[in-house]
């Protein structure tokens, strides 16, 4: 299993609430549920002393609370008698019994287990699938209505630009509305259940002894609240291939649990290959799930090996990973996605971006390269290259480079308008081409500031610190902020646009202040019935900053870095040593989160 990585070092880049305890991982649950329970706090009213306070419900006692709201973790919120009670797997109006788990006094809210719904909520219209809902940590939502869910998941991007982007209202724009997925169940094309190893395991292992298994244990995901994984036979929001794939994943290691030392994690990956409609095999085996395609045939298999390679299609551009590898995990949005960033990329096609002064003519300069930092295996580049002239990919793992090379040849596009480099994102523009610096090593491609739009698609802790300073640095014409988590990305996005408060500070120790604007914002719901939504903000830079950037630049086309003009391997060489599938870090529930999870704030707090 991945190992957890700590958000930006572990440091905080923004301005701390006193209250704010120095343990809580920016973007992660914790943060996410604190903010909302001092909201409510505050909009109740409740906040008061302790001493005010009723004494709190007994560890393991049951409670009856009504609840309020659902937070930005998915959670439900009740309060009651001062404090805020944190209830998973309700809904706004639900009448509901829970038992408390853990007090968190110093914050006024209380951790409880769902138990039982006494008057439901007219929200809770849906019958879950999944016979583990309410125990499985995977789901929050399979009772609410789908339009439901997405009405909830903006007002999470509206929650997040609100309480982490320190932004003056003024600033962000009316959030849109969510873009759903086409598919809400059978959607996931990766699942990673996992096993524990028997009781005692680690002490026969570190003797050398061979481990005895008493049991085949439980092969799943992590149980809500606890750090015990529940046994898992199905899961209905993986696709067919793959809940295929479970089932004999489980028998397989039912026969063969005693050839394991330990617990282990699975790999389930779909992959698909499509074949002409008359290449057909008439019998097909029952592992392979057949789609038909209209002109061609989809042949969906799922892979264990993680060396192995899967292969996507999006839009017809195909991608080929290895199967452990980062690859977005709900196919079925991805063609909206690539779309909706095809259409808002350059701007609305009538605004002019510049005025000439001298000649009073109004022109737009036009926008001709892409840059895309954090690329993978090279989605985004790929998939929106015929737009641009020239493309560049950077991520910090080698692995997935190769990947992005190999997949820009499968879908034939030309080495001298799409390359790659591996490289360290805090890095980028000492590896961009400008005009001073272009060779024939990059096709002679020139990344002007003002011709070129950013695309950023970071991990679940953001950007860091020194990329946005950088980029600000060079003051590319648009950015567009693709994030699994919206609450990183609310803060990025305040370096990016404010006015010098947001915290963010140059070399100097002089603040920042930003050069954008926000066009648009929206979410994309990647993850039905889950409480993740991806985010979409489209930022545009202001015509005329005021003295705006890093280091007193922020004029049009200054400020520009025209260090440029290194090959890749130069670059890769300087860069960190890439993680092994560091972006795929498991959740909670061990569903493999969005791009890298943390853990749920339960699950963390539980014994
Ligand atoms: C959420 S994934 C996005 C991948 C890609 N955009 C896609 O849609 O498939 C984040 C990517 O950031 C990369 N990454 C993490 N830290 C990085 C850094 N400091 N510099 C460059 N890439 C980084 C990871 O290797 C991973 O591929």
């Amino acid at each position: 299993m991945a190992q957890k990585r700590a958000f930006n070092e572990g440091k905080r880049h923004f301005k701390k609430n006193k209250k704010q305890k120095a343990s809580v991982v920016e973007g992660s649950n914790e943060d996410v549920l604190l903010a909302d329970v001092r909201r409510l706090l505050k909009e109740t009213k409740l906040a008061g002393s302790q001493e005010d306070k009723a004494e709190l419900p007994a560890h393991h006692s049951e409670i009856e609370l009504d609840i309020h709201s659902l937070s930005s973790t998915g959670d439900g919120l009740a309060h009651k008698d001062g404090q805020v009670y944190v209830v998973p797997f309700t809904a706004p109006g639900d009448t509901i019994t829970a038992k408390v788990f853990k007090h968190v006094p110093e914050e006024s809210y209380t951790l409880t287990d769902f138990l039982s719904v006494k008057h439901p909520s007219p929200h809770r219209t849906e019958t879950p699938r999944c016979p583990y809902f309410t125990q499985c940590s995977g789901c929050q939502f399979q009772h609410l209505p789908y339009a439901y869910q997405l009405e909830h998941k903006k007002t999470i991007v509206e929650k997040a630009y609100a309480n982490f982007s320190n932004l003056p209202a003024s600033s962000i724009p009316v959030v849109g509305e969510t873009i759903g997925s086409p598919l809400q169940y059978g959607y996931r094309t990766k699942l990673t259940p996992h096993f524990d190893g028997p009781p005692g395991g680690r002490r026969d292992n570190r003797q050398g002894k061979k481990v005895t298994w008493g049991e085949v244990p439980a092969i799943g995901f992590m149980k809500k609240g606890t750090r015990k994984t529940m046994d898992i036979e199905e899961c209905p929001i993986g696709t067919e291939s793959v809940q295929r794939g479970l089932r004999r994943e489980r028998e397989r290691v039912k026969q063969n649990i005693s050839q394991y030392q330990r617990g282990a994690t699975l790999l389930l990956r779909e992959s698909t290959e499509r074949v002409e409609k008359d290449a057909q095999t008439k019998d097909e085996d029952e592992d392979v799930v057949v789609e038909d395609m209209g002109d061609h045939i989809h042949r969906k298999t799922c892979i264990t090996d993680n060396k192995a390679t899967s292969t996507e299609y999006v839009d017809n551009f195909r991608f080929d990973n290895p199967a452990g590898a980062f690859f977005q995990n709900n196919n079925s949005i991805l063609p909206l996605i690539t779309q909706y960033i095809r259409d808002n990329i350059l701007g609305p096609a009538s605004t002019p971006t510049t005025t000439n002064p001298s000649t009073t003519t109004t022109s737009k300069p036009q926008i001709k390269n892409l840059i895309d930092a954090y690329c993978g295996s090279g989605f985004f580049t790929i998939a929106l290259s015929a737009t641009f002239t020239h493309t560049i990919g950077i991520d910090i793992a080698a692995q997935s480079i190769a990947s992005a090379r190999h997949n820009a040849d499968l879908n034939s596009l030309p080495a001298n308008s799409t390359t790659f480099l591996a490289a360290d994102a805090n890095d980028l523009f000492a590896s961009i081409p400008t005009s001073d610096s272009s060779s024939s090593n990059d096709g002679g491609a020139s990344f002007a500031p003002e011709e070129t739009v950013v695309v950023i698609d970071p991990p679940r802790k953001g950007c860091d610190a020194g990329f946005i300073r950088q980029l600000l640095r060079f003051g590319p014409a648009r950015v567009v902020y693709v994030s699994c988590n919206v609450h990183t990305q609310a803060r990025d996005v305040g370096w990016l646009v404010g006015d010098g408060g947001s915290g963010l500070a140059d070399e100097e120790g002089l603040p920042v202040r930003g050069l954008y604007e926000i066009e648009s914002l929206r979410g994309f719901d990647f993850f039905p019935m889950t409480g993740h939504v991806e985010g979409v903000a489209v930022l545009r830079r202001k015509r005329n900053p005021e003295a705006g950037g890093v280091g007193g630049g922020g004029g049009e086309g200054e400020g520009r870095n025209g260090a440029g003009n290194r090959e890749a391997e130069e670059v890769a060489g300087k860069g960190k040593p890439a993680p092994v599938d560091g972006q795929d870090i498991p959740s909670a529930s061990g569903l493999d989160a969005p791009a890298g999870e943390q853990s749920s704030t339960s699950t963390a707090a539980a014994t």
